[in-house]
């Protein structure tokens, strides 16, 4: 007699999900990891499932006919996933047609993916635990030291003020004892201050106090809350009532190092209740922050993207801040969307959803305004402060006068007064896909990567071009690859170019340069916009990532040096992303006691999402681009699939391409095929690319189609692999 066991590895050649049985001599719980030898490897896998049998190995092998190998190690004593998380990698394999193996490796920290086996160290440190309060202990200096044990709970052994001799006594009475407590590494011990509380404004109220009325039933809130009105607040307020009812919150943030101020308000308020989840923690913090939350010592976790899968137990809010924000959609496998994965955890712990934002997605309001959602409206900035007062400049104008300069003349004047006033300054360069390149003046040729469809970006720190899809990276040219010309001429405007016209236009002024490369360390982030906040710094430039969440009361000028970029994008978000993006970034200015202003420079300022923006107003942008997306059936009028099928050879990409673009047709009758066409880049490392796109509203009938087709061509030794990205956000 013996246990099968079902173990599911990550096939190192297969794309697919494979389970093989092995045995074992006792009862495996599904969950564990365990070691294997798989051909001559010996690899780490996940056990699905046990089975017990009353027959012996020979009798199996005679059935089966091959031979059973025995498990070599269980690594794990108890699942790493409970129950309910079990269940949602299963569901999040089908949601996404992605091996299961895929789900569980984004589903943990790195350290416990099922494919390694790598121990981190846990810190233990010896601590005096009372067991019994009522002893009657022998002497008085025993009472005492007893005493002080009482009234300092835990308290390590190495901090304990009385003799050693002494707390062997006590140990000898049973009334205290020494132990080995795990000792976390916390990221964040300097921030654990207390803050005030404010008392709630009416709007804040009424919201809080509607969700509490529901607390205990699953649904979706979407707040609609103008930048500034405060909605950080009303979650602390919803996570306090939680908490005090005995259940846990789960805090999503885009992304943790662009949103310190909401990590510090959770910290400061609940203190060692919190987990932080993010991955610029060291490998060692973030699996001491996992295991504080297994171990169910904290109350509230706050991260980003993947900590949806946090193993929080008795979950009793589910919170998403910047609901529409795209880095909420996973890019590589498996593709989901955390919005989705939360609605799944909200229903099985009965628990509300609440999607925060200021612009919210169009997916999102929709639902909202057809009460899938409930919708919630924080419509002013907090203490009556007003939104900005937005300008368009229209650069058109600037060039025609004879201005080619990266400012206008009025926002050249604007950032001088505002310096002069000892006010602060936030600057926006829209970058998306608009670096610096290099171009030849003799030839026209742009240097593009050898191996991508993309310029070479050029680096001033070390005299580089890089390509920012693979690792190909070259010195400077001195001369024209394609014409030995001489004329090489960087274009386009990168931050380090628009710091340096900075400095050299307004003298004195300290420039904080906020972008990729700025913030790469541990604490990067938080640095700069520490400095920032103490003032030691009068401009703030950054690219997208100054748009989020910043909450300084002395900036009074926000700049956006051009709006256009994100417009021409060929996406059909690319009017929902621009309104949003500079929507929240003129958000950031005036929220203190001085009131603010917004400069936008564009070529476009008629535009309606330009003007939607001027005037603060949501609704109307909502109303005209649910107009175009109607018409153009895009989301959330439908839902989209994209396929992506990718190979080396270009010929067989085009073939197979063509191939399941007919077959599709063929299962799909009544649905909307388009493509296959080109990818944005449409060769990436080597790779050829193609797209095509499915529009569907019923996906009960696309799902099994999909599946099968994925399964044929994504078998070992084909040519072409495909991928399946529902509701996608990237279609580069
Ligand atoms: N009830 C209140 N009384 C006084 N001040 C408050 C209250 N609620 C929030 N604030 C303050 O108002 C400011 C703006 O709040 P918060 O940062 O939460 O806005 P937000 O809605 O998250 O904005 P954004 O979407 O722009 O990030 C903060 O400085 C916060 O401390
Ligand atoms: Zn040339
Ligand atoms: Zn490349």
């Amino acid at each position: 007699m013996v246990y099968i066991v079902q173990v599911l590895v990550e096939h190192p050649t297969h794309a697919l999900d494979t389970a093989f049985d092995y045995l074992a001599n006792e009862e495996i719980m599904g969950g564990v990891r365990v070691a294997i030898a798989f051909g001559y490897q010996r690899i780490i896998g996940y056990v699905l499932g046990c089975e017990y049998s009353s027959m012996t190995k020979e009798e199996l092998e005679k059935i089966a006919g091959f031979k059973y190998r025995y498990i070599s190690e269980i690594i794990d004593e108890r699942p790493l996933l409970n129950q309910e998380l079990q269940e949602l990698s299963l569901t999040l394999a089908k949601l996404t047609l992605s091996p299961r193996i895929s789900c569980l490796q984004a589903m943990l920290p790195p350290q416990l993916k099922p494919s390694t086996n790598k121990s981190v160290r846990i810190k233990y440190q010896k601590v005096i635990k009372v067991i019994n309060k009522n002893i009657v202990v022998n002497t008085v200096k025993q009472q005492e030291a007893y005493q002080f044990l009482k009234e300092h709970a835990d308290i390590p052994l190495k901090d304990f003020p009385y003799s050693r001799g002494l707390l062997n006594k006590l140990i000898e009475q049973k009334a205290v004892l020494v132990v080995d407590e795990e000792i976390y590494r916390d990221p964040y011990l300097d921030n654990q201050k207390k803050e005030h509380e404010f008392p709630l404004t009416p709007d804040q109220q009424k919201i809080v106090g509607s969700i509490i009325s529901k607390i205990n039933t699953y649904h979706t809130a979407l707040i609609h809350g103008v930048t500034g009105s405060g909605k950080t607040e009303v979650y602390l307020h919803l996570s306090k009532y939680v908490i005090k009812n005995n259940k846990t919150v789960l805090m999503l943030v885009p992304e943790i190092s662009l949103t310190p101020m909401m990590v510090n308000a959770f910290k400061h308020k609940f203190g060692k209740q919190v987990a932080i989840l993010h991955s610029k923690l060291s490998s060692g913090e973030r699996y001491d922050e996992y295991r504080r939350i297994i171990n169910e010592e904290v109350k509230i976790v706050v991260g980003a993207r993947s900590a949806i899968f946090a193993p929080l137990e008795k979950i009793g809010l589910i919170i998403l801040d910047e609901e529409h924000d795209s880095s909420y959609k996973q890019e590589t496998k498996p593709r989901y969307q955390t919005t989705q994965i939360a609605r799944i955890r909200g229903k099985y712990h009965n628990c509300p959803v609440i999607l925060g934002s200021a612009t919210p997605s169009l997916e999102s309001y929709s639902r909202g305004q057809k009460g899938v959602y409930d919708l919630y409206k924080l419509p002013k900035r907090i203490n009556q402060f007003p939104l900005p007062e937005i300008e368009l400049i229209d650069m058109a104008v600037e060039i025609r006068n004879k201005n080619y300069s990266l400012f206008s003349k009025a926002m050249k004047e604007k950032i001088q007064t505002c310096l002069d006033c000892g006010e602060q300054v936030i600057l926006l360069l829209n970058k998306r896909g608009y670096a610096t390149y290099v171009r030849c003046l003799d030839c026209g040729e742009v240097i593009k990567c050898p191996h991508c469809d993309v310029t070479l970006t050029y680096h001033k720190v070390d005299h580089k071009l890089r390509c920012h899809y693979c690792e190909h990276q070259i010195e400077m040219p001195k001369i024209c690859p394609h014409c030995s010309g001489e004329q090489l001429k960087l274009v386009g405007t990168g931050t380090q170019k628009v710091e340096e016209q900075l400095e050299t236009n307004f003298k004195g002024a300290k420039v904080i340069r906020y972008d990729v490369d700025t913030t790469k360390q541990k604490d990067g982030h938080q640095k700069l916009l520490d400095q920032f906040a103490r003032k030691e710094g009068n401009i703030l430039l950054g690219t997208q990532m100054i748009a989020k969440g910043l909450d300084f009361e002395n900036v009074t000028f926000v700049g956006v040096l051009n709006a256009d970029i994100s417009l021409n994008i060929p996406d059909f978000r690319a009017n929902e992303r621009t309104f949003q993006l500079l929507e929240q970034v003129s958000g950031r200015s005036g929220r203190g006691k001085k009131e603010g202003t917004v400069m936008i420079q564009t070529y476009n300022p008629e535009h309606f999402v330009l003007q939607c923006v001027k005037n603060h107003d949501y609704l109307s942008f909502y109303q005209e681009e649910m107009r175009t997306r109607r018409l153009a059936i895009y989301p959330p009028y439908v839902h989209l699939v994209s396929i992506l099928i990718q190979g080396k050879d270009e010929t067989v990409v085009d073939q197979c391409a063509l191939q399941i673009k007919a077959y599709l047709q063929k299962q799909l009758e009544d649905m909307v095929i388009l493509g296959p066409a080109n990818s944005l880049v449409y060769r990436m490392q080597d790779i050829y690319r193609k797209r095509i796109m499915i529009k569907f509203t019923n996906s009960k009938l696309l799902y099994p189609v999909l599946e099968k087709m994925s399964d044929f061509y994504n078998k070992k030794g084909n040519k072409v692999n495909v991928v399946c990205d529902f509701n996608p956000y990237n279609q580069i």
